[in-house]
Order: structure tokens, then C-alpha cells, then sequence
């Protein structure tokens, strides 16, 4: 998948999101398994993080239309999909590889369709995240306001260790925005989260969003229990800031 990705020209994009499998099924019953063995023709046994040492599994969550699809292809491909809009059906998901600290990591992203109806198919692929971007629009009150919904959700069905980051997406848009900063700041303290705002359009604060999750986990699974990386502080450091969208 990994390199049908790399290859794969965005104008044929849409006619791939038009024809999905979804696999359904307990954690640990091989959905990844199988798809690593469709994608990469053979079985890597203890995950599909082999293949490179390291890797984890990132889930994309938020309401139907807030950019989650926009977002992993400007990470993977840097480039945004304009245009029509096309709702993600079930599940999707791509690979990519950062280098952390010297060391590789390879990240699984997965991107799930935000429309309800399809609520009870992203249920099935909680368990196997080891992280969550939960988005919200920042020109959609709605949006925003199914942040706790989420959480509740998330709360419910992820493993309780899961790394969450709320992010607030589409901060390009000047004229249309109804969600302040401080709002979604303020949200994200209630639930001890961190927080920034994105842009799937010009990129801002995506591939950090990303690294700050590498980092964090990589930390994690390397000395467990030890010093922690703080990924509040990196994130307060490095984000920029709604100004860089023309929000000051
Ligand atoms: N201006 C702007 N538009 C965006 C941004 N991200 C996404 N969009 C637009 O918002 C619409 C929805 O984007 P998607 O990425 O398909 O939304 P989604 O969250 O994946 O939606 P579902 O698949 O239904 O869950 C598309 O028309 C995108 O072009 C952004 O950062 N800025």
C-alpha cells in the first residue's frame, strides 16, 4: 500500500476511495495482518512494525468533513486535495516512515470515515491504536462541539494509555472561522490533552503533529516507566501559531 502510495497520481485518488473493503473484527483477529500480507505479499509475524524496528499505529478521528483525509495525504504526499468532497467509507489507511532521534519509525496511519453511520467499523480499530489525532474544524461550532462526544468514545474503546491530540483543522480559513483558539485550547486542558491548530491546505503544524506522536511513543516503548518526553512542552515550542495563517 505503502508504495501503491507513493506512486499513485492524486487525480486517481478519488476512484480509489470508491471502491472499499472493510475488515471487521475483534483486536488481534489479523486485520493488520492481512492487510500487510495484501499490501506487501507476505506475513511479518509480531506486527508490521518488522519491517523497520520501530512502528505504530495512528488513528485519525473527528466528524465527516473536518479534513482527516486531507490531512494524512499532506503529511504522505504533501499535497492537498481540493476539489469535490468525498466521505472516507469505513477505513482507510496508509504508512509512512519518520526518523525520530536518529531512529526510524514507521507510522500506520489509519483514516476513518467520520460519518456516523460507520461509527460501529471505526469501534473495531480502537483497540489497535496506539495513538489518536482527534480533529475538529475550526469553521464548524458542530464540529467542535462533538469534540466530547469523542473523548467519550474514545474513552470507551481505545486502550486507556492511548496518546490523544486535539486538533483544530483548517486554520487557513480567515473569513469563516467560529471556533476561537482559546476554545479549543481551553477544551483541550479540560481533558489534559495537547493542542494546536492545523491546515491541510499550506501544511501548517502537520508534519509536527505527527513527529510529537513519533516522539512520544517512541519514548514510550523505549524506556517505559523512565524519564518522559514531554510532549505538551515540544508541542508549545515548536507549533506555530494561528498568525502563521493569517490569524493575527
Ligand atoms: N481550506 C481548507 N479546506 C480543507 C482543509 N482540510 C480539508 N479541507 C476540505 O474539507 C473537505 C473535507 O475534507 P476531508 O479530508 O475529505 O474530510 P474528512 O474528515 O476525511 O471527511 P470523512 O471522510 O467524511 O470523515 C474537502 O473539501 C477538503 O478540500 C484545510 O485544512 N483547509
Amino acid at each position: 500500500m505503502e508504495e501503491q502510495a507513493d506512486t499513485k497520481q492524486l487525480s486517481s485518488y478519488d476512484e480509489d476511495l470508491q471502491h472499499k473493503t472493510i475488515l471487521l473484527g475483534d483486536s488481534a483477529v489479523g486485520k493488520t495482518s492481512l492487510l500487510v500480507q495484501f499490501d506487501q505479499g507476505k506475513f511479518i509475524p509480531g506486527s508490521f512494525t518488522s519491517t523497520v524496528g520501530i512502528g505504530f499505529t495512528v488513528m485519525l478521528l473527528g466528524d465527516s468533513g473536518v479534513g482527516k483525509t486531507c490531512f494524512l495525504i499532506q503529511f504522505k504526499d504533501g499535497a492537498f486535495l481540493s476539489g469535490t468532497f468525498l466521505a472516507t467509507v469505513g477505513i482507510d489507511f496508509r504508512n509512512k516512515v519518520v526518523t525520530v532521534d536518529g531512529l526510524k519509525v514507521k507510522l500506520q496511519i489509519w483514516d476513518t470515515a467520520g460519518q456516523e453511520r460507520f461509527r460501529s467499523v471505526t469501534h473495531a480499530y480502537y483497540r489497535d491504536a496506539q495513538a489518536l489525532l482527534l480533529l475538529y474544524d475550526i469553521t464548524s461550532k458542530t464540529s467542535f462541539d462533538n469534540v466530547r462526544a469523542w473523548l467519550t468514545e474514545v474513552h470507551e474503546y481505545a486502550h486507556k494509555d492511548v496518546v490523544i491530540m486535539l486538533l483544530g483543522n483548517k486554520c487557513d480559513i480567515t473569513s469563516g472561522r467560529v471556533v476561537r483558539t482559546e476554545d479549543g485550547e481551553s477544551l483541550a486542558k479540560d481533558y489534559g490533552i495537547p493542542f494546536m491548530e492545523t491546515s491541510a491546505k499550506t501544511g501548517v503544524n502537520v508534519e509536527l503533529a505527527f513527529t510529537a506522536i513519533a516522539k512520544e511513543l517512541k519514548q514510550r516503548s523505549s524506556s517505559p516507566g523512565g524519564c518522559k518526553f514531554q510532549i505538551h512542552q515540544y508541542i508549545e515550542s515548536q507549533k506555530k501559531k494561528s498568525g502563521c495563517c493569517g490569524l493575527l
